[in-house]
Parts: C-alpha cells; structure tokens; sequence
C-alpha cells in the first residue's frame, strides 16, 4: 500500500487492517494494495468516477481481507473488469476492485476440457491459455479486452443461432460474498446462488473463479458480402441466420445497405484478413475527423458514412472480403471510436419489422409511419448499426437476468454512436429515446452494459419475470448492502422508501 494511501486509510479503519490481516498460518500479514486518488473511466470515457480506494487484490486472502475490511467499515464494494461496460455500472465513490491481478490458471481438467480460472483473467488472456492446450472459446463477441467475469456479468454475447451467450461456456463458479464466504456454485450446487450469479451486475459478491468450458480449436473461414437491406428482409425467413455456425449484419442506413459477415469451420490454411481501410490510420483519422466536422454539421453525416462504406467495401452488392483465421481472430474486429452503444434484444422474428420501422423513421418519417411517437427532424446517426443473433434456447443453464429471449431466438440490435475525438453527436438523446420506444414496442430488452436512458426501474421489474427472485437473493446474500451499488438502486433495487416500486414488486410477487 502506498504511504498515502496508508494514512487515508488509517483515518477509518483504525487498528481493524491490523487484526484483520494476520495470518496466523503464515505469520504475517496479507498485503492490502491499495491506492488513492485512482481515477476511473470507462473505455469509451462515458463516465468517470473517483473511487476512495482503488484495489488490487492478488490472492483469495488478500480479497477476503478486503471484504472483511469493507463490512467492519460500512464501505461498499465495486468490482471492476476491464472498466468496457459503456454504462456506469463500474463507477463508484466507495471502494473499487479489480481483479487484473488474480488471473491465473488455478485447475485444468484435460479429459473434459475445463480450465478453472481465477475470474479476473481477460479473455486475451484466457484464449492464448486455450490455444496452448489446443483448446478455444466456443463463441466469442466483437472484442477480447474484458475480464471472464465483466464479460458474464451483463451478458456479453457474439454472433451465432448454434451458440447462447458467452456464460453457456461457464460451468461452475466461486463466489465470495459480504461474509467473507465463498460458495462453489453450479448446476449441482447451490444451483439459486449459479444462476442469479450467471449475470450478477457485479451485485451478488466477488467472483473468485470460473470453470470455462472449452471446445477444441477451430479455424473459421469467414467471408463478407454487399447486399441491399431489403434484400436482407426478404430472406430473412430464409437461411439468412442459418447458413453458417456464425453469422452477423452490419446495417448502413445511409447507404441502403449491408454487411452479412458469415463463417464457418474449416481445415482450410489461414489466410490473412484483407486491407481494412479504415484500419489504417490514414482512414481511420480521416473518418474521425469527418465525424468531428459533422457534429457541427450533422447534415454532412449520411455522405460521410456513404464515402466511408465505398471506401471499406464496395458500392455494387457482392463479395467484399474473406479470410481463414483462428476463432478468436475471425469472431473480434475493430470497433473504431470511443462510442455510445444502445443494444437490446428483440425477438428474431421482429427483426425486418424493426429494421423498417427504424429505416422509415431515419428517412424523415413524413406521415408518422413508423409510429415511433419522437421527431426524426435534424437526427443523423452513425453506422452500421449492428445486428446480430444468439439463441439462448439452446443453453442449458438460464441466467436468471439474461436479457434475451427465452421461448426463441433473440436478435440484438446495437445502436452505435460515435464520440469523435470523445465529442458526442448532437440530438444523441432524441435518437436513442426514440430508439428505446420502438424496442419496447417489440418487445425487447436493454443490454445491461450499454448506454439506455429511457428505461425506469418498474419497467426492468416488469421485463425479468426472476426480478424479485434475484433481489430477494441478492439482499439475502449481501445484508448489509455492500454490493447494492448506485447503478443497481437506480435501476433495479430502489431506495426503500420508494412506495410505488414496493407495490409493483407486491404485484409482481402475487402474480
Ligand atoms: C468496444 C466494445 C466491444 C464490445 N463488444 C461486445 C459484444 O460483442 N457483445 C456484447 O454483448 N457486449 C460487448 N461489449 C460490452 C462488454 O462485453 C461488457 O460491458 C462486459 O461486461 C465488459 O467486461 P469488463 O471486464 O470490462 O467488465 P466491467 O465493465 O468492468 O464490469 C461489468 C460488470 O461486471 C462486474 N464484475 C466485473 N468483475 C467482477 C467480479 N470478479 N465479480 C463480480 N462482478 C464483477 C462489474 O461490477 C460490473 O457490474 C463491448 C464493449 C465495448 C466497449
Ligand atoms: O458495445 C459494443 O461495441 C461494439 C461495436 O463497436 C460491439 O460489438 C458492441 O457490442
């Protein structure tokens, strides 16, 4: 612990660091590294925070000292990943820990292909582990920054009907809660705690370790196309999200049309990926900039975004790229800018309707055809807007907060607005309002990371048929509050003198 640090903490904790952290086993005492003054951002530098204490724990023991030190001290707990959440979930004024330095390998099970992790590896990390056993992540979203841990606790998906979310490869996980205790929990043990803790919020306690399910390593052969949206929407029925194990669109408005990016296994030899012009930084600050004019001249954006599409791919429908890659290669890409994000999850088969009623709107809308009740007057968005898939009906063991569909597959749309040089885009607001009215209207749900604004805690209570279970699990847990952080009052928990969200939750428990 640094000196200053030191002397903070003194201030509060009194003689209690002292007792608390001998070890009578060994001796001495267990580290407390902790620092002041840190100052937290997310990736997209979206929101900021100045924890009291910054964390960083290397053991189990030096964790639980900090559980225990934070409940004789009445302080709160945020753990923070890789800090990629685009919302606020991670920010906090009391404690902070991140886990970068617990991020060894602790158990590998070669006959079943399980490795059980200490939960703060990243998932860079964690793939190169696999490699070098000849292993691989089944599934995998656009990026590998983010900690095991991060990546289940809001449910980071990627891009395929065959597979769910990323937590269908989490077999078992240890969880340390405000006690100081750690549960194993699986779906054989302590099964409640397993699937409220599959998507926790960072709500529940520390998680410790994860039991990974591995698959064996695959290439992916992967290929691009041009294709006009309404062409899209037309197959949609078809074999669109079905003709390869992984699939994904990327939407350009502006340009009347799409990316369908789709890959298969394959024992082909790798191939490298093909020029990326706004890879290099030639493009990619060109763009930028572009962006930055824009956002005094919004009008400029759809010829921005249709020069920059003519640019990466092409303008005549066709292939427009291919590669044979590793799977984790292939399955990331490059997300450009710091952004807001807005996903939700929608059922598959709303998705032409929701692709229409989006594109009508971003048109001018003249007659109100969308029926999204906000005007679209002077709202140029970024692209591409992502559209992807999961089908979670496939997956064994339900989160109880996954956000997608539970009786089919799910379609994600991601809204994408970029921050050029961190300026955000004027009328933001408007689009992702009207936006979050249109997913409601179909159905969906927010990405629990991402960048919602519209979205009230009774309608996250009427959304989660498990709400209830989970808060009443949580507040089991954890008595005292210590993981009941400001994004989750907001959102889900309420103070407890909020009268009408105590009657939704008496209703939604009669029903
Ligand atoms: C460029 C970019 C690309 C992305 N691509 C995708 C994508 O393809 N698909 C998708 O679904 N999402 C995507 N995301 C969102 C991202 O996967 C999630 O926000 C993920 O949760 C981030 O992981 P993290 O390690 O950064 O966690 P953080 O953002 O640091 O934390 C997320 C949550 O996890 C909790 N947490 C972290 N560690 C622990 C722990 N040890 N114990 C208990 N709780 C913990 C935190 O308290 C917090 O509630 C993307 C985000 C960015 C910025
Ligand atoms: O949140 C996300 O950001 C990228 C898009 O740039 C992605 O795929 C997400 O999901």
């Amino acid at each position: 612990m640094d000196p200053g640090a030191h002397r903070e903490f003194r201030k509060y904790t009194g003689d209690a660091i002292s007792t608390l952290s001998w070890d009578a086993n060994t001796g001495t005492h267990i580290p407390f590294r902790a620092s002041v003054s840190h100052k937290h951002h997310t990736w997209a530098k979206t929101h900021f925070s100045n924890p009291e204490l910054f964390l960083q724990p290397r053991t189990e023991k030096e964790i639980r000292l900090i559980v225990n030190l934070a409940r004789q001290c009445g302080k709160r707990i945020v753990v923070v990943g890789s800090g990629h959440s685009p919302n606020d979930l991670t920010c906090t004024s009391s404690w902070m820990v991140n886990l970068d330095g617990f991020s060894s390998i602790a158990l590998e099970n070669s006959r079943e292909l399980q490795l059980e992790v200490e939960a703060g590896i990243r998932l860079y990390q964690l793939a190169n582990e696999l490699e070098k056993r000849g292993w691989a992540m089944p599934n995998l979203g656009s990026i590998t920054a983010q900690s095991i841990a991060g990546a289940i606790a809001t449910n980071t998906h990627g891009s395929s009907l065959m597979h769910g979310t990323l937590s269908q490869a989490v077999v078992g996980l240890t969880i340390m809660l405000s006690s100081g205790e750690s549960l194993r929990c699986s779906a054989m043990e302590n099964e409640d705690l397993y699937h409220a803790a599959l998507v926790s919020l960072g709500g529940l306690g520390i998680i410790t370790h994860i039991v990974f399910q591995a698959v064996p390593a695959f290439n992916l052969a992967w290929k691009q196309e041009v294709v006009k949206t309404p062409r899209i929407l037309d197959n949609w029925k078809t074999d669109l999200w079905t003709r390869s194990e992984f699939i994904r669109m990327w939407w350009f408005p502006y340009s009347g049309r799409s990316i369908v990016w789709s890959a298969n296994r394959t024992e082909e030899p790798l191939r490298e990926r093909p020029h990326s012009w706004y890879g290099g930084w030639l493009g990619r600050f060109s763009y930028e900039l572009a962006l930055y004019f824009s956002t005094w001249f919004p009008w400029l954006t759809p010829i921005v975004e249709r020069y920059v599409f003519s640019m990466q791919y092409r303008w005549e429908e066709g292939p427009a790229g291919s590669a044979v890659q590793k799977s984790q290669d292939a399955l990331t890409m490059d997300c450009l800018f710091p952004q807001l994000v807005n996903e939700w999850a929608i059922p598959l088969e709303k998705g032409p309707e929701a692709i229409q009623r989006l594109q009508t709107w971003l048109d001018g809308d003249k007659g109100n055809k969308s029926g999204i009740p906000f005007s679209p007057k002077g709202i140029y968005v970024h692209a591409p807007i992502e559209v992807r898939v999961a089908d979670t009906t496939v997956q064994a063991e339900k989160p109880w907060l996954d956000q997608s569909c539970q009786t089919g597959p799910t379609l994600y749309l991601n809204a994408t607005l970029y921050r050029p040089f961190l300026k955000n885009p004027p009328e933001w607001e408007r689009y992702y309002n009207a936006f979050e009215w249109l997913m409601k209207d179909l159905g969906g749900r927010p990405h629990w990371a991402k960048n919602f604004i519209s979205t009230s805690r009774e309608e996250f209570w009427g959304m989660y048929p498990k709400m209830k279970d989970w808060v009443e699990l949580r507040d089991a847990v954890d008595p005292h509050g210590m993981f009941a952080n400001d994004w989750l009052k907001r959102n889900l928990l309420g103070d407890e003198d909020d009268t009408e969200l105590t009657q939704i939750k008496e209703q939604i428990g009669k029903t």
